[in-house]
């Protein structure tokens, strides 16, 4: 597009209509004739370069890839790109796997993925590096990955024609789906993104992961917030999960009768895991914890939320260590996907679990907690808990993942808020910096 609108501005021959307007009387007929002949063609050539670069030719083929490229997405396709993925992919331990990581530069994303890549896995990262949060702390997640030798593709898994160039480059045994749109209370600021996301992009992801041969064994991020209004605790996974109290539970919960249906007709493997409350080093931006400490060093106040006659509102906080065993416990147990391009050959496995801390704690004492590794006191402003998503108490019965994987949490929130403002201090700066 872009291309066609400079040669149109070329093509303003005189530059100024004043200029223009003195010439025109004192041309012919002939001349006339021959600017608009030349006009027509010059439009048609424009024509034909502007039709060409539109993508007509199948996936594999590399003139397409290259206007898809320009047209879609910036940065993927061409045999140097397809050369880093085979690369990442690579598998250097024995019976090791080959994972695409949707959301690589994600908080979890990028912890889950330099894991995996430590024990010897083949990883391919896959991310769209959108700018919920501030995509720079992405790009130095990148960076961190790509000092291990894990390649990130730029794009969005919305995207069906690079996801299919993707498993037809790399024949991935198992995909760890973590790209979503995360955060509770901005569901309601903008809803299209969960939809096109945690809906649209997940049924994409399964469809391709579906036709895949051999498919692939999926394991996913679900969430803690599909208990929503529930009051019977621990949280299990027998529990209902029908009254979410935000569109982004609702959007998980949408996710996990999906992967029903996918495991159902396609006998794709699949498992959902759901995260409570996770934080840690590299975390989000947009997390409690995490403005919290901003907000404490910068002397800004903070709003600390309160149910009803004041009413505790906690959370059952989990480490990204400990959410990172989950995982990769979950992708070890995690069985074969049954079918094969695209028709189901048995019964395939199908599971949800939750992966938090056992261990819920007030709001009020996260604050607390900062406060003395900060150093600095905070500005509370306690308020009512706003009706825009949030639920009261979180807290994780584990029983199920402990019994098929040893899933076992082991870092408390002093210590693992530690570690979270040890890195925070050494990437941010203790100062009262506004960058982020
Ligand atoms: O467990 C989960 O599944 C979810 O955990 C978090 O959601 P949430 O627990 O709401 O995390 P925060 O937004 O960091 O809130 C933590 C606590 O701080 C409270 N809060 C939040 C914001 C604020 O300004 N004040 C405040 O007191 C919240 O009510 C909540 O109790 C993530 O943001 C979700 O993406 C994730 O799916």
């Amino acid at each position: 597009m872009k291309l066609s609108s400079s040669h149109l501005d070329n093509n303003n021959i005189p530059s100024t209509p004043g200029k223009f307007k003195i010439q025109r009387f004192r041309w012919h007929y002939s001349s006339l004739a021959k600017l608009t002949f030349w006009s027509f063609v010059f439009m048609g050539l424009i024509l034909v370069f502007f039709l060409k670069s539109l993508p007509t030719s199948p996936p594999n083929s590399t003139p397409s890839d290259l206007s898809r490229r320009s047209l879609k997405t910036k940065s993927w396709g061409g045999p140097g790109w397809e050369k880093r993925v085979k690369s990442s992919a690579k598998i250097r331990s024995p019976n090791g796997f080959s994972v695409l990581v949707t959301g690589a530069a994600g908080f979890v994303g990028t912890h889950v993925s330099a894991a995996l890549k430590r024990r010897g896995d083949g990883v391919v990262g896959l991310d769209n590096f959108n700018n919920y949060y501030d995509p720079s702390l992405k790009r130095a997640r990148q960076s961190l990955l790509e000092r291990s030798g894990i390649f990130i593709v730029e794009g969005d898994i919305n995207d069906v024609v690079l996801l299919n160039k993707l498993f037809q480059v790399v024949p991935f045994t198992h995909v760890m789906h973590l790209a979503a749109q995360a955060g509770v209370r901005y569901a309601m600021e903008n809803p299209n993104s969960y939809v096109h996301s945690n809906i649209a992009g997940f049924v994409n992801l399964l469809e391709v992961c579906k036709n895949a041969n051999p498919q692939p064994a999926i394991v996913w991020a679900s969430s803690s917030s599909v208990y929503g209004l529930n009051t019977k605790i621990p949280f299990s996974e027998k529990d209902r999960t029908d009254q979410p109290a935000s569109l982004y539970a609702a959007t998980k919960k949408a996710g996990e009768e999906i992967a029903h249906t996918y495991n159902h007709i396609y006998g794709l493997s699949l498992t959902g895991l759901r995260f409570f409350t996770v934080y840690g080093p590299w975390g989000r931006p947009d997390m409690a914890y995490f403005f919290f400490t901003r907000d404490i060093l910068k002397g800004k106040s903070i709003p600390i939320f309160e149910g009803a006659n004041h009413g505790t509102v906690a959370r059952d906080f989990t480490y990204i260590d400990d959410i990172v065993k989950g995982c990769l416990g979950a992708l070890d147990t995690a069985e074969k996907s049954t079918g094969s391009g695209g028709k189901k050959k048995g019964s395939a496995q199908l599971r949800v679990f939750n992966l938090g801390n056992t261990s819920p704690v007030p709001v009020s004492d996260l604050v607390s907690i900062l406060e003395r590794l900060l150093k600095v006191k905070a500005k509370r402003m306690v308020m009512k808990l706003p009706r825009n998503g949030d639920v009261q108490f979180t807290h994780a019965n584990i029983s199920f993942a402990h019994r098929e994987f040893g899933y076992k949490p082991t870092t408390d929130l002093q210590t693992g808020l530690k570690k979270f403002v040890r890195w925070y201090v050494s990437y941010y700066g203790s100062g009262k910096k506004d960058d982020h």
